[in-house]
């Protein structure tokens, strides 16, 4: 059961763009001074809330803005393929540190810590939890489990490839799940973000496409390189 001010937080964000102001790593922008401000240009734009990785970035947000913001971090572990907040020491952290919601992995996968000891660190410090799943499994056992958040952020990073485009279909399949539904993951235009809306998504968090000009170039630059190279011949 919500408290009342949760509750509030999740109405806030009903329907809403939220954007991850995540660099890229090491980066020209990966500076927590430039994630601040990436974060207030994302907010002048109409953003509602903000999704932010690592201690530092989270500190410099939380100083220029009340917004909610989804934090987590991220870990390169040798001896399990779970990333996003795996430890209930980067729960604590985390709070400490200004977030609102805590984000963690709530995939099947082997893992230092149960999701279901996150969930009740999380708990502890009267904070919502954002369960990033990667399949219409993961997401029921996290509404289950009793996540306020089920997001379909880790859809497509499990396997060997990326999968292309974002996973409308997974949030058809979770849309009845009984939690605050979050679409997240190469949603990579307004019109994409509208049609999460469409199959079910209480709010989209939309990162690359806004806040990492690296990618975007990339998009632009690959297609002209392919219009160049079209039908075979050179233009
Ligand atoms: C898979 C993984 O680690 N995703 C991360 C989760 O926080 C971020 O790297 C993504 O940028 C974020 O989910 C937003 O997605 P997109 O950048 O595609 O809009």
């Amino acid at each position: 059961m919500l408290n009342g001010w949760d509750f509030l937080v999740l109405e806030h964000l009903r329907h809403q763009l939220i954007v991850s102001c995540q660099p890229v790593q090491n980066g020209p922008l990966d500076h927590p001074e430039v994630v601040a401000a990436l974060s207030l240009a994302a907010l002048a734009g109409g953003a509602r809330a903000l999704r932010i990785e690592g201690l530092d970035n989270l500190a410099a947000v939380r100083a220029v803005t009340d917004v909610p913001i989804i934090g987590l971090i991220k870990h390169d572990l040798d001896d399990f393929p779970v990333r996003i907040t795996p430890f209930e020491e980067d729960v604590d952290a985390l709070v400490a540190a200004g977030a609102d919601i805590v984000a963690f992995d709530a995939t099947d996968r082997p893992r230092p810590v149960p999701v279901s000891a996150l969930l009740a660190r999380v708990r502890r410090h009267g904070k919502l939890a954002m369960a990033d799943c990667s399949n219409p499994a993961d997401g029921l056992a996290a509404a289950a489990l009793g996540c306020d958040i089920v997001g379909t952020t880790l859809s497509g990073y499990t396997g060997n490839s990326v999968a292309e485009g974002p996973d409308l279909d997974l949030l058809r399949e979770l849309r009845n799940c009984g939690r605050f539904l979050i679409a997240e993951g190469r949603y990579h235009s307004p019109a994409q973000a509208a049609q999460a809306i469409a199959a079910g998504a209480q709010a989209v968090v939309v990162g690359s496409a806004i806040t990492r000009p690296e990618h975007i170039t990339r998009w632009f630059a690959d297609q002209i390189a392919d219009a160049r190279f079209s039908g075979g011949k050179a233009l």
